[in-house]
């Protein structure tokens, strides 16, 4: 691809990067999930601008299993309590400021009010 990269030399790519090109996204830096509902990109074809889980033989073996267990947990904590934030916060007020770090965290935690909906039968 243009480069010339001596044997043995460490590579890091920077995935975050990637992932907020604006060449590729618009509004790369605004959380819009609602871009994928009619895009063809997802991150189990070949779409490099798409890596949450890596690319190639050395991906994550646990994608799938990921990606069932993060449904069936959001699923549960929305269908079953009704979320609220502290009294005198307004959406607005709410830092969605990132941390940097080998994973993302919020800078500011989030703190918000459960209230449960009814119980659930396991
Ligand atoms: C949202 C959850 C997860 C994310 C975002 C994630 C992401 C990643 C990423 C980016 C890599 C590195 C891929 C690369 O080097 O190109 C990786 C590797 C790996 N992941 Fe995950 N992962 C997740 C969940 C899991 C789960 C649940 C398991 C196991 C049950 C798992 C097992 C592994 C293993 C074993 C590797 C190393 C693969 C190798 O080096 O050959 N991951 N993961």
């Amino acid at each position: 691809m243009g480069y010339d990269i001596a044997e043995g030399t460490r590579v890091y790519v920077n995935v975050y990067e990637i992932m907020r090109d604006s060449k590729v996204w618009d509004q790369a830096d605004t959380f819009l999930p609602e871009r994928f509902v009619e895009s063809s990109i997802d991150f189990v074809r070949h779409n490099f601008e798409l890596l949450p889980f890596g690319a190639g033989r050395r991906s994550c073996p646990g994608r799938v299993f990921a990606m069932a267990i993060i449904e069936k947990v959001l699923a549960t904590v929305l269908c079953n309590f009704d979320w609220s934030l502290p009294h005198g916060v307004n959406p607005e007020d709410v830092d969605m400021t990132e941390r940097c770090g080998v994973a993302n965290h919020k800078k500011v935690p989030l703190l918000a009010h459960e209230k449960p909906i009814h119980i659930v039968n396991w």
